[in-house]
């Protein structure tokens, strides 16, 4: 019988899955995948098969507060009326956090699990969904192999000047250092360039990942040396409904002027804030661009703003810039939002095809310009799956 792997990726407004056969000639070959996105709007599931054909479809009304926890037991149960012939051999999850201890993907014991609950307040929007996804798992297929792979774990080689934060030294023993997320995709990202442009690749590049939660890479020869996400997902861009960088003075100042205690203050820089707070429409690029309210402009154009600033910011750790790559639901899907950030990039020698880019085209800057502009749509399932299948079975290991 076959063997799979079932990947599960809980983002902060999507839980999305993959289904990999792990076949005899060392590749793993997706069979199905799939997604439930909006959640917390209307959440939207559907599923489809390795030829793109339509397997599933299922939306919920707006407003039936669906939270992450509520809607995995009907994805886990339909991918497992799914599975047809092929056994699962593991279950490989998308863990955003991993601290300082895990630079690389584990088999998830009790004691790692125990460990990893213990980071849930460095990234409430994502740690507990992808804790519950685990236990929801081992509930229904006890003994099932299961991996975390992190989000932290690209970033484990940065220098120490990168990581540190400007705090008494007590804070740094106890792990109170800047981390980096959305590393399965700037992995991902970082071996595609390889093959596309093994000359670009070795160079210094921006990685752009922008989804609901979005963050620069900046990447020099496939390492990460510099990030815009801190010690938690709540720092660097403006987000979906996350702040970004943020004067520290302003949560003094929330708490001494409003009162508000630190769950106030959590929920309100992770759930109110970003894309969301400041248009007071949506989260959801999509819904804003379609909007004509000054204020979804507004939220725009300090997304974009805050975007080319660090790309300035990266593009001095890098020493120069060679390539940028978009990436994500909004990287991918958003010409505008591109075009947008490469024209605040001018003075750097950015220049975009303007028609390239409205096709979603691969290569979108001009031939003259002097950063290579790319988009890659990023796959963190298949980095899942393959650091899964490395894991448990070293001999046969590559996704495609
Ligand atoms: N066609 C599109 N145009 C503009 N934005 C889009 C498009 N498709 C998806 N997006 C945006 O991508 C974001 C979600 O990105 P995604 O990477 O799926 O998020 P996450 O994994 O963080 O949950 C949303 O803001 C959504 O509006
Ligand atoms: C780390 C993070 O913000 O992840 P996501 O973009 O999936 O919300
Ligand atoms: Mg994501």
């Amino acid at each position: 019988m076959p063997e799979a792997v079932l990947t599960l990726n809980a983002g902060s407004s999507s839980i999305k899955f993959a289904v990999y056969e792990v076949t005899a000639d060392a590749t793993a070959r997706r069979l199905s995948h799939g997604q439930i996105e909006d959640i917390g709007g209307a959440p939207h599931f559907v599923a489809t098969d390795g030829g793109g054909a339509i397997l599933a479809e299922h939306r919920w009304p707006a407003g039936a507060s669906l939270d992450h926890e509520a809607l995995l037991s009907p994805l886990l149960e339909w991918i497992t009326r799914h599975l047809g012939a092929e056994s699962l051999m593991a279950v490989g999850h998308r863990v955003v956090h991993g601290g300082e201890t895990y630079d690389r993907p584990v088999r998830l014991t009790p004691d790692v699990i125990a460990a990893l609950s213990r980071l849930t307040p460095l990234a409430p929007l994502h740690q507990p969904h992808n804790l519950a996804a685990v236990a929801a798992v081992a509930r229904l297929r006890p003994g099932l192999p299961q991996v975390a792979c992190f989000d932290t774990a690209f970033h484990h080689g940065l220098a120490p000047t990168v990581t540190r934060l400007a705090l008494p030294r007590r804070y740094a023993a106890e792990g109170v250092r800047r981390y980096g997320f959305h590393g399965l995709s700037f992995e991902y990202i970082a071996g595609r360039l390889r093959e596309q442009d093994p000359a670009l690749a070795s160079g210094r590049v921006i990685a752009a990942h922008l989804g609901n939660g979005a963050s620069l890479c900046a990447i020099h020869d496939g390492r990460s040396i510099d990030v815009t996400m801190g010690f938690t997902t709540l720092d660097g861009l403006v987000m979906g409904t996350r702040c970004g960088n943020l004067d520290p003075g302003v949560v003094l100042y929330l708490q001494q002027v409003h009162g508000l205690d630190a769950a106030a203050v959590e929920h309100l820089l992770y759930h109110d804030s970003g894309l969301l707070g400041v248009s007071g429409i949506s989260n959801d690029m999509r819904t804003l661009l379609d909007s004509d309210d000054v204020h979804a402009r507004e939220a725009i154009d300090l997304f974009v703003f805050r975007i080319a600033r660090e790309i300035g910011a990266l593009t001095s750790s890098l020493g120069g810039l060679d390539g940028l790559v978009f990436s994500a639901g909004i990287g991918e899907h958003a010409p505008p939002i591109r075009a947008a950030v490469c024209a605040r990039l001018g003075w750097l020698g950015v220049s975009c095809d303007l028609a390239a880019n409205a096709g979603n085209a691969a290569l979108i800057s001009t031939p003259d310009s002097a950063v290579q502009v790319r988009v890659i749509a990023t796959d963190e399932e298949s980095m899942i799956a393959t650091h899964t299948v490395n894991l448990l079975h070293p001999a046969l290991a590559s996704a495609g």
